[in-house]
Order: C-alpha cells, then structure tokens, then sequence
C-alpha cells in the first residue's frame, strides 16, 4: 500500500483549535519533563550512593552495583541530551477487543472491540504518547511510549485501509520544551470520534508532506516522527535471519536501515550493543547518516564504516578508474591473491615486516649449545660417539659464500663487514644454508631449500602460518644430512640428541635471521606492492588475467612504495583484507569500533567496573574491541555496489551475524552483477531469507521521478521505478554549454565552468537548502575549483560519490559524460538524476546532442 495514500490529511481547522491542540500537547510535554527531571535526580541519587559504597562487598555484590551504575548512568546520559524533539508522536485509539495491557501500561489488542463504533461514532479509549524513550509516570502509567516498543507499531502500521484501533495519528513538533505544532492524518476519517466528550478534531497538511517539504542540510534527520507502514515492517522484523530490502531511489533504504539497528538495539541490547556493523559505500554518506542514531538515542552503539575503511589502518584516498576497478574487485582476484603470497616468499623483502636484517652472512658462538649438546649426549649415559658441537651454523644468500667461518670451525662470532640493512627485493632470499656441526658442514642447496618450501606451502593454512612447518622441515632436512641418527641405536638418546640439536640450531641469532630473510613475515601492503612488478604479477597472475590487465593492475599499484604505504582505493582495501587472511593473523579496527557507553558519562570515565578489575587488566575497551572482529549483525547499505572481493571482506566480519541487506540493482556502479551475486550469496550463506519491497519515492518529486525512469528504461529495462510521494509542478531545467570535447579543450572547459556556476548560482537562490553538483569521476577536482567560491551550500561531486546522498536541488552536468564512463555507467546516470528532493538542471555540452530544447538525447522520451 502507497504510503501517499494510506493517511487522509484532513480539512484545515480554525487557527483557534490548532492553537488549542497546541495547548494540549505542551501540557503533556510539561508533565513529561517534570516526570524526566524526577528520574534525572533519582539516576544521580543512584550513583552518588553507589560511588559512596565504594570497593566493599562480595564479588557479587560488586557486580550488581556496577550494572546498576551503569544503567542510571546511560539513563542520566540520555535524559540529559537535547532532543529537538523528544516527543513526537501520538495516536488515539478506540478500545481494545480483550481489554488486556501489556507491561507498557497499553492496551495489547490491535483491533477494536466489538461495538467500538457505532452508527459511525466512537469513543476515544485511550491516548498514548509517542518518543524516543519510553517514560513512566510515578504510578506506571504511559506518560511516553518508546517507538520501538510494541504498543507504538499502530503509530506507523495504521492505515486507512487497515486502521486497527487507531482514529487519529498525530505528529507533534517540538523544539526543547516548547511544542510549534502538529499534523494530523485521521485513520478513519468515515466516523466522529470524541475524546472526553469533545470532537476529535484533526489539524495540518499531514505528517509525512510535512516532513518531505523540508529543506535539506548536509546531515540526514531521523524519520521516526513519519514512517510508513512497508518500511516500519523491515525496521521490526525479526533478526533471526538475513533481511533483504530492495527498493528503488528515495524509497528509504537507508533511513529504515539505520531505524532498524535503533530498533535492534531497543529489541536486544545485551546481544546487539557495540555488535551492529553499517556498511556504507563512501564516506560521504556515512558523513551524512552518522547522525541520526544518536538522534535516536543510541550514541556510540553501532559502528558506522565507509568501504574504504572497514580495514585496520587503511583509509581509501584514491580512485580508481572503471577498467581497474573491474579487475580489482573481480574474484578471479582472491586466486591471485594467493599465488602472489607464496610468491612474495621468494623477494625475500617485499612484503617483509621491515623489522630486521635478512640473514645473507652468519655466524654463531657455538658455546653455549656445544656444551649444551655435549651434555645432553655424552655426559648422562657415556655414548661417547654422541659428541655433538654444533661450531657454526651460517646461511648464505646469493652467491656470498663463507668457506672461512664454515671451514675453521671458529667458536668465535665472526667479524663482519657492514650489516645489510632491511632487505631489499634485490637481494633476494637466501638461497642455501650451510651449519658446520659435528665438526663438519651440513649444507642445504638452493633446490632443496625450495622443495622444503613447496612442501611447506602444501596446505591452505596462511603464509604466515605456516613458517613453524617450513623451520621443523629444514631442521629434519639438516639433522638427516647429519646422519647423527645412525649413530644412535637407542631411540631414546637418539631422541635427546635431537632436541639438542634443534635447540642448538634454533636458539642461534644467525639461524632466526636465515629464517626471516627466508620465510619473511609478510604483510599484506608488502605483498600488494610485489604485484607492482608487472612481470612478477604476470607469472603469478597466469590464465587470470590477460596481459593487459596486468599491465592495468600493475601500473595502479605503483602508486604504492615498496612498503606498501601509499594512497589506497576502496577495491585495494578489499584486497588488502583479504591478503590478511591469506597471510595469517586477524585484522584489528583501528579505531574503536565502538564506544563504550560509560565513557559519554559525565564522571565516569574514571570508574572501573568489578569485571573490568577481574578482567586480567584489559580495560572494558581493549575488550569489547577484541569481542568485535565479528559483528552480531551487519547492514549493508547500497548493496548493489558491493563487488565480489568487497562482499568477502564484509562477509569475514559477519560469520556469525545476522544481517540486513539493502539496495537497488538499478543503481549498482559494479559491472557485472552476476558474478556480486555468487560472492553475495557466500557471504550470507545458507541462513533463511526474508524479502522485502519498497515501493514510493519520498525523496524526488513526481516530475524529477518521471525524467529519471527514462534512463532506467536505458539502463534495465523492464525494470519499475517507485511511484513519487508528491509532486512539486516544477519541471527539470535543460540548460546547454558550449561543447568541452573541441580542439581547444580548454577553452571548451572555460565555458563549461562559466556554464556550471550560472548554473549552481541559480539553483542555490531557488532552494533554501543544499545544492548538488554532479559531474563525471574524472571532472570532480575541476567541479570543485569552479564551485568554490560559492560556499558550502554547493557541494561538487564526482558521479560515483553521489551514491546515497540527496540534495535540495541538484545540477547535473553532461549526461552522456557520466554514462561513458563505465560499462554502468547509465546506472550511475540514474543514480545523479534521483539526488535531487525539489529541483532539477540538467547541463548538456555537444556530447550529450541535445534537442532544440536543450534535452539531451539520453534524456527525450
Ligand atoms: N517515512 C518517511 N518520512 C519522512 N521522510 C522519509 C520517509 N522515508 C524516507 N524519507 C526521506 O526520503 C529520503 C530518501 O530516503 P533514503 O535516502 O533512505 O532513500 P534510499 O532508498 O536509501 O535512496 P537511494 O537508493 O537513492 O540511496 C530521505 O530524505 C529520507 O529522510
């Protein structure tokens, strides 16, 4: 059912009655506050007395007050924040078909009691207030009921088709402590209801039209004063399993997806706080959504991260162009990945931790593991001919020999030349190891070192992981050469001297740094910046890519140094996560990936909890961090762009999870869905699915809405676009510049730019709000040079960060520009032309071969 005809908006009432109703909710929000300054002071009184308690009592005891603390802590802290307008809600209702209420102190039953109504009159039975939290009065009784809790679902599921109980919805706004107005829709608008023997009466234009008519800013507000029924049945169904909600532009995905995780949280918050992952696609639109949770009072609960930073220490800067982006996020990468890994083993340092020289010369004592040996053979049993003296153990790189220190048997540390600093991939990994022990040398050669190394790589387990195999396999290989075991016959002593042997070896300082120029821990920067190497990439990248695309890859990773540091994409930052997995060792957020609701207590940053003492000393933080590696449940916002390497990164951080998907395939930027798909379905594994459809567009009138189906008719045919809410009567401007293509491309570009400010100029004195500019990828730094000196109600934006966000008017700039941009690109097309909430300029040059009226050819019906 269309949410723009679900609610009657009712006849305008006389200025006398609205000034009445006003009257009337300001009473209510007057008692609610004096009821709120009550809970203020006993929340204070709570925590001053349990302050005063201090570190006495059992472990038990303890616990329990600091959850008490803690509760009149967050309590106090949400109190005290400033809502605009902590009431906004409120319906009346006819009486309750079983007369039963449920713990909020409501009526449980959804609909009327037999004889409610009658002869199409109605008493009203009860009147709840709607907020965002729920308040009690001193005798239990409802003063405000929680949007999430059950008794608000008729606030948002009544309608006139399927009113329930409800007669009247009422949204009431607010500012601090003062009510302005209200807005009603009447649910059945057939009867005459009284409410303590007065006519109901019914004032304003409707909520919802309320809501959509205000001007935007650069941070997106809540909708919890507004939502519609289809979207308030994906905010509250159950988390059991995977939700998935499609629906095309402005029907709200993102709103309900950030309602949805309120909701968890209010649901199941033991489960859910700190556990909720939100990923978006750039980190314009998590700018822009970041604040409407703690309008929703869930401060600092649920993790809110760009792609480009979903990754421990990486920030995606860089962008990277469309055949690139194609190659990078395809899964044919996660292949590559692997033999790239395994082959980073043999350049010995790229990819290396830069910790520590590679061993290519080495030396050791001897003394203390001679002895050592010597003990453990001879002295204990009388096996003379155990006489194990490991004098010298020395690994060799390249064609450096060290006949001398291997020779001379010396006990004595060599003296060296210089040291090699942090290897380098020049030097190469050392390519034999030589030990002199029992008087003579053991020697392993270049091949079989490598076959030590293919046998270690034998498994899936991660590189990284597997350097304990490779060194217990050169030690069998060096003890076997040794022929030691022959000389024992009693398998015990052969054991004895064979863990001397080991100890011997292992415990050299030579040895670690033969192992670590040989088995270098790799990191995952390391190794993307080894695929630089357009010839190293193309042996590894053999029958997966073509030529050209190694070419095309290699040459985006130069811009990485051998390190790896440099500026990243959001497709290196997907590769970079899973280069971490290939190598070993889970990724760690950065930052916190949530805040720990007792450090936005005023005056309680310094308390220690009783489990946080028991804890081993890791503070609550280090913790909660720890616990979150895997999320309890995630939400992919603009799902549709997630490319296969990017939904197995996203998938890593929700194995356990329950998740909540949304998108629109009409709008995806990712070339080939079919093969997202696969990677999607992986990610979300086989856990049961709930699908839902969102159907009106609140964000774009009805002219702008009809002007944008003709590129999605371009793009998927076939494919509805969603019915507009509302309608504007003003039509999308065609504007032309002369063409930016000619010989004279500057010049071309001049005129562009003058065409683009007149342009933005104009729009930003029709619209009080915001105005977006949209230009193709590779024009963004251009746009925002011209577009500067008009100030910050104008943003400029590159096609591809236009992805979520919404503007009061938007001017979009060559069309036919940005749908050659890339094999999606007409998605992304439709993608600019649904930015705007009122007004619309298309800007054509002579690429987009506008029509006398200036509308470009991708645009004409
Ligand atoms: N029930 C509602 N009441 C008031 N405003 C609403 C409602 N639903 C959506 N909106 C508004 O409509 C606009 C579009 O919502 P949102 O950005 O969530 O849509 P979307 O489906 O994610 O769009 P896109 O696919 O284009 O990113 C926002 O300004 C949002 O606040």
């Amino acid at each position: 059912m269309a949410a723009h005809n679900a609610t009657h908006a009712p006849e305008h009432a006389p200025d006398s009655v609205r000034d009445r109703e006003i009257e009337a909710e300001q009473t209510h929000l007057d008692r609610v506050y004096r009821r709120l300054e009550e809970k203020i002071h006993e929340a204070e009184f709570l925590m001053d007395d349990a302050a005063k308690r201090g570190q006495v009592g059992t472990p038990g005891a303890l616990a329990e007050r600091d959850a008490q603390v803690f509760q009149a802590g967050v309590h106090l802290h949400r109190l005290n924040s400033e809502y605009e307008d902590f009431l906004f809600g409120r319906i009346d209702l006819l009486l309750g078909k079983d007369g039963k209420k449920g713990p909020d102190g409501a009526f449980t039953s959804v609909e009327p009691a037999d004889g409610a109504i009658e002869n199409n009159r109605a008493t009203i039975a009860e009147t709840l207030h709607i907020g965002r939290l729920g308040v009690l009065d001193a005798d239990y009784s409802p003063l405000v009921i929680d949007w999430r809790a059950p008794a608000a679902a008729p606030f948002y599921r009544a309608t006139p088709v399927a009113p329930g109980r409800v007669v009247r919805r009422r949204v009431i706004r607010s500012k601090g402590r003062k009510v302005l107005g209200v807005e009603d829709d009447l649910m059945r608008p057939e009867i005459t209801a009284t409410l303590d023997g007065a006519e109901l009466p019914a004032i304003g234009d409707g909520a919802l039209m309320a809501a959509l008519g205000r001007a935007r800013s650069h941070t997106m507000r809540d909708i919890v004063a507004s939502i519609q029924a289809e979207q308030d049945k994906v905010i509250r169904a159950p988390a059991a399993s995977v939700t998935e909600v499609e629906g095309g532009p402005g029907t709200g995905k993102t709103a309900v997806a950030l309602h949805r995780a309120a909701y968890l949280l209010y649901q199941d918050r033991r489960r859910y706080a700190g556990g909720i992952l939100i990923v978006s696609p750039t980190p314009l639109l998590v700018a822009y959504t970041e604040g409407v949770l703690p309008s929703l009072g869930e401060e600092g609960q649920v993790a809110i991260r760009a792609l480009g930073s979903l990754v421990d220490g990486a920030e995606a800067t860089a962008y990277d162009p469309p055949a690139v982006a194609r190659i990078k996020g395809s899964s044919r990468m996660q292949k590559l990945l692997r033999k790239a890994a395994r082959g980073a083993l043999e350049l010995a340092a790229p990819g290396a931790q830069p910790t520590g020289p590679a061993a290519t010369t080495a030396a050791a004592n001897g003394h203390g593991s001679g002895a050592r040996a010597g003990d453990g053979a001879g002295n204990g049993n009388g096996a003379g001919d155990a006489q194990l003296s490991l004098d010298d153990l020395i690994g060799t790189a390249g064609n450096e020999t060290d006949g001398d220190a291997a020779g001379n048997g010396s006990r004595r540390r060599r003296t060296r030349g210089p040291r090699p600093g942090p290897a380098t991939p020049d030097a190469g990994p050392p390519t034999h190891l030589r030990v002199v022990a029992f008087g003579g040398r053991i020697e392993l050669e270049a091949d079989e070192l490598r076959a030590i190394r293919q046998s270690a790589l034998g498994g899936t387990a991660p590189v990284n992981l597997l350097r304990p195999r490779a060194r217990r396999l050169i030690l069998d290989a060096l003890w076997t050469k040794s022929g030691a075991a022959r000389r024992y016959t009693d398998p015990e002593l052969a054991a004895e001297a064979r863990e001397g042997f080991d100890e011997d070896i292992t415990t050299e300082p030579d040895f670690q740094e033969f192992l670590d120029a040989w088995w270098p821990e790799l990191t995952p920067r390391g190794v993307l910046a080894a695929m630089a190497d357009e010839r190293l990439l193309g042996r590894w990248a053999r029958r997966l890519l073509t030529s050209r695309e190694v070419r095309q890859l290699a040459r985006s990773l130069q811009r990485l140094d051998r390190g790896g540091q440099g500026p990243l994409s959001v497709h290196d930052v997907a590769l970079l996560d899973e280069l971490q997995m290939v190598l070993g060792a889970p990724m760690r957020p950065a930052r916190p990936r949530e805040a720990d609701p007792l450090d936005h207590l005023t005056g309680l940053e310094e308390l220690t909890t009783h489990a946080d003492r028991m804890g081993g000393g890791r503070s609550r933080r280090e913790r909660l961090e720890e616990e979150r590696t895997d999320y309890a449940h995630v939400i992919v916002d603009e799902a549709q762009d997630l490319t296969p390497m990017q939904w197995r990164m996203v998938g890593r951080r929700g194995r356990h999870a329950t998740w909540t998907v949304v998108g629109d395939p009409a709008q995806s930027s990712w070339s080939d869905p079919d093969e997202a798909a696969v990677a999607r379905d992986e990610a979300l594994g086989t856990r049961p699915r709930r699908r839902f459809t969102l159907t009106v567009n609140y964000r774009n009138p009805a002219e702008i809405a009809e002007l944008a189906a003709r590129v999605l008719a371009l793009a998927m045919p076939g494919m509805a676009s969603p019915k507009a809410v509302r309608s504007t009567g003003l039509e999308p401007r065609f504007a032309l510049t002369p063409d930016g293509e000619g010989p004279d491309r500057s010049a071309g570009d001049a005129a562009l730019a003058q065409a683009t400010v007149a342009e933005a100029e104009r729009l930003l004195g029709e619209v009080d709000g915001t105005v977006g500019v949209v230009v193709a990828m590779n024009r963004r730094a251009q746009a925002r040079r011209w577009l500067a000196p008009l100030g910050d109600r104008v943003v400029a934006l590159g096609s591809l960060e236009a992805k979520g966000l919404e503007y009061d008017a938007t001017l979009v700039v060559s069309p036919a520009e940005i749908a050659d941009e890339s094999p999606a690109g007409l998605r992304v097309l439709y993608v600019a032309l649904t930015r705007a909430t009122q007004q619309l300029t298309v800007l054509s040059a002579e690429r987009d071969e506008p029509d006398a009226a200036g509308v470009p050819d991708l645009l004409r019906d």
